[in-house]
């Protein structure tokens, strides 16, 4: 990483990816709680809403029609198909909160995570694994959300997407859950520093001592 990209927006973008049920919906969450810097991008969906979820709170939930009419017009930064829905990041919003200074995690799958460190180069990817995939199973289980066959499918691409961890910047595994909270607020935290020091690198002290 070079310092330009780093100063290509003055706000973070973080993004935040894992197998279904490793636990990042709850670290995420858990992690906004702590911190009021931070802000998530809610994506749009054209999966069914869930017992609690809410339009606007955990996703937009719009069809399958809607959903490529918004492919069409260029609406979304990235979006992929993942378990057989479709899942979009919408452009609207995300580059000028970047450009005001605020700091995005984005929340989702590998494919979109790709697509956006190719726009963003600068966007800081974190991975979450499962401690083993017993534990995942259970956990998808526990959630009590899904149906025994689409846990069935979770597990089987959980396989191909825990294979793509290694092209992250960070891989957290959330074994306690308190550890792996501790290490996503670390990397956040690190990379406002890095970029604190990017910017005083630029000011005119360092300027003037030579060190720029
Ligand atoms: N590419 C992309 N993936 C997304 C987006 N929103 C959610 N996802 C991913 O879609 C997958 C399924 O999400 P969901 O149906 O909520 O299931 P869960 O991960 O088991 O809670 C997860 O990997 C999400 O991170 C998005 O806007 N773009
Ligand atoms: N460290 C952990 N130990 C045990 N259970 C966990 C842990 N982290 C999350 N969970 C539980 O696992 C389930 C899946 O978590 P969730 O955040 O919905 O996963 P994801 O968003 O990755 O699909 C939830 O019931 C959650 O409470």
């Amino acid at each position: 990483m070079t310092s330009d990209t780093l100063l290509e927006t003055p706000g973070n973008l973080f993004v935040v990816a894992a197998p279904s049920g490793a636990g990042k919906s709850s670290l995420v969450k858990a992690l906004l709680e702590l911190d009021s810097h931070l802000s998530v991008s809610v994506s749009h969906t054209t999966r069914a809403p869930r017992g609690q979820e809410q339009d606007g709170r955990e996703y937009w939930f719009i069809s399958a029609p809607t959903f490529q009419d918004m492919v069409d017009r260029g609406e979304f930064l990235e979006w992929a198909e993942v378990h057989g829905n479709r899942y979009g990041t919408s452009r609207k919003g995300i580059e000028s909160r970047l450009q005001a200074g605020e700091d995005i995690v984005l929340e989702i799958d590998y494919q979109g995570a790709l697509q956006i460190k190719r726009l963003f180069p600068h966007a800081i990817l974190i991975f979450i694994l499962p401690p083993s995939w017993q534990e995942l199973e259970q956990r998808l289980r526990r959630r009590g959300e899904d149906q025994p066959e689409v846990i069935a499918q979770r597990m089987v691409n959980a396989r191909e997407e825990v294979a793509q961890a290694r092209h992250f910047d960070f891989v957290i595994i959330n074994a306690l859950f308190e550890t792996a909270l501790f290490d996503l607020k670390t990397v956040v935290h690190s990379q406002r520093l890095k970029y604190a020091a990017q910017l005083r690198a630029r000011s005119g002290v360092f300027q003037a001592l030579d060190l720029a």
